[in-house]
């Protein structure tokens, strides 16, 4: 696989303003940037990081076909408790069950990266992070609840906003949590332990 920091492009499959933040962290600039439209409902039985892994290989095939001759790099987030993955918080009361779940409590962060090459070739890596959070009190579930931060975030949180305050240990890649792991992601690209 030739390096997409040479002359092929790199397409970005993503939505999330933070994997492009992300991306660019690390001097990557993608050449488009194309959010793929999948059905993210996870399947019976199926466990958080195998979720992760095919979200993110999902996300970047969907993609790949509109982008002959380039790169395409997908990835996919899961807050895991346990065996079981938390949703994609987009109201107030789903949000609060995630809090309230990850309240003094370890969970990990799952991370699936994906690149596909001009060639076809895949490369894939499975991240995780573990995150314990302080016990929290009603009010600061309800505070962070009335911030909107959690809307849009696996596990209803942010980490690189106030739900910071609440981390008392994390283990492993930050950037996974926020959205993409920088590291692998690199490795990745640099076409390394492919
Ligand atoms: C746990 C956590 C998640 N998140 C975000 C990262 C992801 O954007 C989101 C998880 O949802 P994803 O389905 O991984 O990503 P997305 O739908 O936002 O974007 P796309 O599929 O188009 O790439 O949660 C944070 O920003 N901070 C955090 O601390």
């Amino acid at each position: 696989m030739s390096k997409p920091s040479g002359r092929v492009p790199l397409v970005l499959a993503s939505a999330s303003p933070r994997r492009i933040d992300l991306l660019r962290q690390i001097g990557l600039e993608p050449a488009a940037i194309d959010p793929a439209d999948i059905d993210e409902t996870p399947g019976r039985d199926e466990l958080p990081p195998r979720l992760a892994e095919r979200l993110a290989e999902a996300k970047a095939r969907a993609v790949a076909g509109r982008h002959p001759g380039c790169f395409v790099l997908a990835a996919d987030t899961v807050v895991a408790c346990g065996r079981r993955a938390l949703p994609k918080a987009e109201d107030v009361a789903t949000a609060r069950r995630c809090l309230d779940l990850l309240s003094g409590r370890r969970h990990r962060v799952l991370g699936g990266v994906c690149l596909i090459g001009p060639d076809g070739r895949v490369g894939r890596r499975l991240v995780t992070t573990t995150v314990t959070f302080k016990r929290l009190t009603a009010e600061e579930t309800a505070a962070y609840l009335d911030s909107g931060e959690w809307h849009g975030k696996a596990g209803g949180y942010a980490i690189q906003g106030r739900a910071a305050r609440f981390v008392r240990a994390l283990s492993g890649s930050y950037s996974n949590v926020v959205g993409l792991p920088l590291y692998e992601t690199a490795s990745l690209l640099d076409g390394q332990g492919n």
